[in-house]
C-alpha cells in the first residue's frame, strides 16, 4: 500500500533509514582514526573535516524523516478511506450492517487502516536502519573482542520475546476495545448533536450517558493502562540487564587497555559499539513488536474490505427490463437471523405494472420488512420475489434500484442544500433545477424552497457552512417535520421513470389538507407503474386497487376497499375505528 499510495516518500524515507544506520558506525571508526593519530601526534585534519560532514548529514535525516513520513501517513489515509469505503459500499444489502461484531471491526478497520500501514512502513524502514547500525556496531565489537558481543546480543534475547508478547497483549486490548470505542462514539454523538439534545435535556439525561460515556472510556483506559505496567516492569528490568552488561564490559576491558592489549581509541569505540548494538537490538525489537501489533490490527482492516457482500451479486446478474407485468411475492418466509423470530410466514402477493397495491397491518406487522425484501435489501429466507417472472436474486440490485423509487418510513434527511436535498434522489438530475422543482412541486414543497433565503440552494442545515455561502449561519435552515416529508417525497418522485413506487407512511407528518392534495397527486402519478402504498391512515388507502392486510406474518386478507368492508374482517374492523374518531358524538 505504501508503494503504490507514495512511492518516491517511500525511498527517501529507506534512503535516510539507511544512511541513519551505517552513519553512527562509519562515524564511530573515523572518531578512533582521529584519536588514535591524534595521540600519535598527527594533525588529521581531513578525518575532522570528514566527521563533521558526516555529523551535518546526519543532523538532516530526523527532519528529512519526519516530512517524509507525514507525506506517507497522509497518502496512506487518503488510500486506506478509499478502499474501505469503496468495500462499504459493494454491501448490497443491510445485513452486514446490521452485524455489532461487523461493525466493531468497520471501527477498527478504520483506525487500523489509516495507522497500520504507515507503521510497518515506518518501522520495516527503523528496522532497515537499526539492523544496519547493529551490523557495523556487532562487526565492531567483534574485532575488540568476540566473548563481549556474544555477551551483548545474548542478553537481548529476553527483550525480543517480552516485546513480542507485549505487541500482541496490546492488539487484543485494542480488538478488544472496539466495541467500548464505538459505544462512546454512541453516547458523544447523544450529548453534541442539536437532534438528541431535546431528550437529553427534557429528561435530564445529560450526567446518565457522559457517565456512561466515561465508564466505557475508564474500562479502556484500565486495559491499557494493565498492558503499560506490564511494558513499565519489563523494560525497567531489561533496561538494568543492558547497563550491567554494558558496565561489566567496561570494567573489563578498561583492566585490557591498562596491560596495553587496546589504545585510548579502542575503549571510545567500545563504549560507542556497546551503546550502539543495545540501542540498536532494542528500536529493532520494539519496531518490530510494533510491526506485530500493527498487523495483528491490520487483519480488521483486511478483513472488512475483503468480505464478501452477503446478499451477493451474482457472477452474471441480470439487467432488469422495463416492468410490463408485475412483481409477485411467492410464499416469502423470512426472518431476520436463525435467532430471531420469523416476521413474515408465506406470503404470498402480486403487485400488478399500473395498480396500487395498498399494504395494511398492525405495528410490527412486517410491512417495512417485505419492503426492505422489495428492495432487496435482505433476501427471503424461503420462497422468492420475482420482476416479470425474474428471481430479484438474479437481478443486477444497483439496476434493480434504479428502477424504484421509495420513500422510507424512516426517510433520511440530509446536511445539504435544498436542491442537493431533492436532487440526490438521482444524482445524475442533481443540477437539473427544472427537473428538481417539478418534483417539488408535486410534493408541495416547491413553494417552501423558493421561499427560502437562498432560494433553492439554501442549506437544509444549521451544521455546516457551505462553499459559496458567506460563512453566515443565518442562512442555514430546518425545515419542519412534515416538510421534510415532502422533500423526502419529491426525491422519490424526481425518479419520474421508475416502474415500481414504494410509498412507506409517506404522508403521516402532513396536515389534512396537504395529505388530501398530495394523495390527488399520487394517485395521477400512479399510472404507468407499479405501486406499494403502506398507511395507518386508511382513508388514503381507500382507491387502492387491492388492499393486503398482513397479520401473523401472512396477507390475511386481500380484496378492493368495497370487498373488505363487505367482507367485514379485520379491514373492515380497523377502518370503522378509524371512522368513529372523526364522527360527532351522539347528542
Ligand atoms: N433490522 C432488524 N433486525 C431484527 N428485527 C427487526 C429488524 N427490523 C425490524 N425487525 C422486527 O421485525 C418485525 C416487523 O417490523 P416492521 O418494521 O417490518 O413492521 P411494520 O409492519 O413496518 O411496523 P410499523 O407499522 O410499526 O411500521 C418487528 O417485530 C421488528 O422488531
Amino acid at each position: 500500500m505504501g508503494l503504490r499510495a507514495a512511492p518516491s516518500a517511500v525511498l527517501a524515507m529507506a534512503g535516510a533509514a539507511l544512511g541513519a544506520g551505517v552513519g553512527p558506525v562509519v562515524l564511530a571508526w573515523l572518531t578512533r582514526d582521529l584519536l588514535d593519530r591524534l595521540v600519535a601526534g598527527a594533525v588529521p585534519l581531513v578525518l575532522a573535516f570528514a566527521v563533521a560532514g558526516i555529523g551535518v548529514a546526519l543532523a538532516s535525516v530526523p527532519p528529512v524523516m519526519q516530512y517524509t513520513s507525514n507525506e506517507l501517513d497522509r497518502r496512506l489515509s487518503l488510500c486506506a478511506q478509499e478502499r474501505l469505503f469503496s468495500a462499504l459500499q459493494r454491501h448490497v444489502g443491510l445485513q452486514r450492517l446490521e452485524d455489532p461484531t461487523f461493525q466493531d471491526r468497520v471501527q477498527l478497520a478504520g483506525t487500523a487502516g489509516r495507522s497500520a500501514p504507515a507503521q510497518v512502513v515506518s518501522g520495516s524502514l527503523g528496522l532497515l536502519s537499526s539492523v544496519a547500525a547493529l551490523a557495523g556496531f556487532l562487526a565492531t565489537l567483534i574485532v575488540l573482542s568476540p566473548i563481549v558481543a556474544a555477551v551483548v546480543v545474548a542478553a537481548s534475547a529476553p527483550a525480543v520475546v517480552a516485546h513480542l508478547r507485549l505487541g500482541r497483549r496490546h492488539a487484543a486490548v485494542v480488538t478488544g476495545s472496539g466495541h467500548a470505542q464505538r459505544r462512546q462514539l454512541f453516547y458523544a454523538r447523544l450529548l453534541t448533536t442539536a437532534e438528541a439534545a431535546k431528550e437529553v435535556r427534557l429528561f435530564g439525561l445529560g450526567d446518565f450517558f457522559r457517565g456512561r460515556m466515561l465508564a466505557d472510556l475508564g474500562s479502556v483506559n484500565a486495559a491499557e493502562r494493565r498492558v503499560d505496567r506490564s511494558r513499565l516492569r519489563t523494560q525497567v528490568l531489561l533496561g538494568a540487564l543492558g547497563a550491567v552488561v554494558a558496565g561489566g564490559g567496561l570494567v573489563w576491558l578498561t583492566r585490557q587497555a591498562a596491560t596495553g592489549a587496546y589504545t585510548v581509541g579502542d575503549l571510545t569505540v567500545f563504549v560507542v559499539a556497546v551503546a550502539g548494538v543495545q540501542a540498536a537490538v532494542a528500536q529493532g525489537i520494539a519496531q518490530v513488536a510494533a510491526m506485530l501489533e500493527a498487523q495483528l490490527l491490520f487483519a480488521h482492516f483486511l478483513f472488512v474490505v475483503r468480505s464478501a457482500p452477503l446478499a451477493g451479486t451474482p457472477e452474471a446478474a441480470l439487467r432488469p427490463a422495463p416492468l410490463r407485468d408485475g412483481i409477485v411475492v411467492h410464499d416469502v418466509w423470512f426472518r431476520y437471523s436463525d435467532d430471531h423470530d420469523w416476521v413474515l410466514r408465506g406470503v404470498d402477493l402480486r403487485i400488478p405494472q399500473g395498480a396500487a397495491v395498498a399494504l395494511v397491518g398492525l405495528n410490527g406487522a412486517g410491512k417495512s420488512t417485505l419492503v426492505k425484501l422489495l428492495c432487496r435489501f435482505h433476501e427471503p429466507t424461503r420462497g422468492r420475489i420475482t420482476w416479470d417472472g425474474v428471481d430479484l436474486r438474479d437481478l443486477d440490485p444497483e439496476l434493480l434500484r434504479r428502477r424504484m423509487a421509495v420513500v422510507f418510513q424512516d426517510f433520511q434527511d440530509y446536511d445539504l442544500p435544498a436542491r442537493e436535498n431533492v436532487g440526490v434522489g438521482d444524482v445524475r438530475r442533481l443540477d437539473d433545477l427544472p427537473r428538481i422543482t417539478a418534483a417539488a412541486r408535486l410534493a408541495g414543497v416547491h413553494a417552501t424552497l423558493a421561499a427560502l433565503p437562498d432560494g433553492y440552494d439554501t442549506p437544509l442545515t444549521r451544521l455546516f457552512f457551505w462553499a459559496g455561502d458567506t460563512g453566515d449561519p443565518r442562512l442555514g435552515v430546518r425545515l419542519s417535520g412534515g416538510q421534510w416529508q415532502r422533500v423526502a417525497l419529491a426525491r422519490a418522485l424526481l425518479r419520474d421513470d421508475s416502474d415500481l413506487m414504494i410509498l412507506d407512511e409517506p404522508s403521516s407528518g402532513l396536515d389534512a389538507e396537504a395529505e388530501a392534495e398530495i394523495h390527488r397527486t399520487l394517485r395521477a402519478h400512479r399510472a404507468g407503474r407499479a405501486t406499494l402504498l403502506i398507511s395507518h391512515r386508511l382513508s388514503t388507502l381507500r382507491d387502492a386497487n387491492v388492499v393486503a392486510v398482513l397479520d401473523g406474518g401472512r396477507v390475511a386478507e386481500l380484496g378492493s376497499h368495497d370487498e373488505l368492508m363487505r367482507a367485514d374482517g379485520r379491514y373492515a374492523r380497523l377502518f370503522r375505528l378509524q371512522a368513529q374518531g372523526y364522527q360527532l358524538e351522539p347528542a
